[in-house]
């Protein structure tokens, strides 16, 4: 999964310790939720494209799924975000035909920054279904 946000930020708000570390009060904490959804401890073959991995519970119960965050500050734009993504997709792929430009597969590789961009730009071919021209193209 690459999650659009890859660290999570926090502060300590007590002394604790988390994973035999002791974190002093006011601590600032960075949570790397990309090593945690790459973790091969917890996911088989992490690299491998699998969505079905994430229909189950138990992961999200065990707090391994992140893209949205986790806890109080967890992301509240999660349920619009959910249904926008599933309504801009199913609009794309109902109205267009999509193709790769060629032979190539699309290449995945993450860019670096803040919220993780595609090392290479998302180039393809798209046309609308002849069911849809008449749709598309009322004003
Ligand atoms: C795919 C879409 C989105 C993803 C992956 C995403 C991801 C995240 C993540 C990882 C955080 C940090 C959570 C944490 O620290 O535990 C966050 C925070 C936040 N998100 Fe989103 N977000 C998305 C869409 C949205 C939308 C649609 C809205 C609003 C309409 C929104 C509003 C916010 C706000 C206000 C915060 C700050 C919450 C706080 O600090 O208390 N997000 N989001």
């Amino acid at each position: 999964m690459y999650p659009i946000g890859p660290i999570l930020t926090r502060e300590s708000s007590e002394e604790c310790t988390v994973g035999g570390f002791r974190i002093p009060r006011g601590t600032m904490l960075l949570v790397n939720i990309w090593a945690i959804h790459y973790d091969p401890g917890y996911w088989e073959n992490p690299t491998e494209f699998k969505p079905e991995r994430f229909l189950g519970s138990e992961a999200e119960e065990k707090g391994l799924i992140l893209p949205f965050g986790i806890g109080r500050r967890k992301c509240p734009g999660e349920g619009m975000a959910m249904r926008l993504i599933l309504l801009a997709m199913g609009c794309l792929i109902q109205c267009f035909e999509w193709e790769r430009i060629g032979e190539e597969m699309v290449d995945m590789s993450e860019g670096n920054g803040m919220t993780m961009p595609k090392a290479k730009p998302l180039v393809a071919k798209c046309r609308p279904r002849p069911a849809m021209k008449s749709l598309l193209s009322q004003n």
